[in-house]
């Protein structure tokens, strides 16, 4: 029996959503732009900041495990005002890269509250993964690193502290996250040999 995904070679075969969450300003839209964008050291700016207004999203093929996998990263709006429109762009969503920024407590103090939200609109099976932002800011920094892993390892999640500005752990982090969303897609299908949520395109 094929495991979903396993396409033509060539063309991307599974298609996965995961989307981006946590407060305004916490570097989400940098984040995806790091990821995302080859030429992402000229993408990276710190002296202009643009709310994302709504929603946005960036695709990336990639290829794990032999799989090609089209990853649809949808960037959310972290202001309070579009929290509405945000979340319910969580339904369907397969992962979630949760981020707060180490300059930043109350962001911090905001994970469960944005953890509670991705249960409620994504079920209990999504892969998450929690990033401590601005990781370079070290003079500035107000959450423990510590602090970071524990509530990841509360929550039984990965966890990274990351730097859009100096490109740390980026790519790490969706590289856990779309690794262990794959395995469980292959693991559904081997089990029930069903179509998963992740959807062949
Ligand atoms: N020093 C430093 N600044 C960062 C980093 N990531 C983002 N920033 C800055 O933080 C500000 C906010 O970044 P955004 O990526 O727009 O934040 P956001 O979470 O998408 O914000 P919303 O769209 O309001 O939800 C910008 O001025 C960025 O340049 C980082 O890793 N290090």
């Amino acid at each position: 029996m094929a495991v979903p995904g396993r396409g033509a070679e060539g063309r991307p075969a599974l298609l996965m959503k995961v989307v981006m969450a946590g407060e305004s300003c916490v570097g989400k839209t940098s984040i995806v732009r790091r990821y995302t964008e080859p030429n992402a050291a000229a993408a990276f700016s710190s002296s202009s900041y643009l709310a994302t207004i709504g929603i946005d999203f960036k695709v990336k093929c990639i290829t794990l495990n032999g799989t090609r996998v089209k990853l649809q990263i949808w960037d959310t709006a972290g202001q309070e005002r579009f929290h509405t429109l945000s979340t319910s762009y969580f339904r369907g969503a397969q992962g979630f890269v949760l981020v707060y920024d180490i300059t930043n407590l109350d962001s911090f103090q905001g994970v469960t509250s944005w953890m509670k939200d991705i249960h409620e609109k994504a079920g209990d099976e999504v892969d998450i993964v929690l990033l401590g932002n601005k990781c370079d800011k070290e003079s500035e920094r107000v959450v423990p690193k510590h602090k970071g892993e524990k509530l990841a390892w509360e929550h039984g999640i990965p966890f990274f502290e990351t730097s859009a500005k100096d490109n740390v752990n980026i790519e790490d982090a969706f590289s856990v996250l779309t690794k262990e969303i794959l395995e469980k897609v292959q693991k559904s299908h081997d089990t029930h040999c069903t179509r998963s949520s992740a959807m062949l395109c």
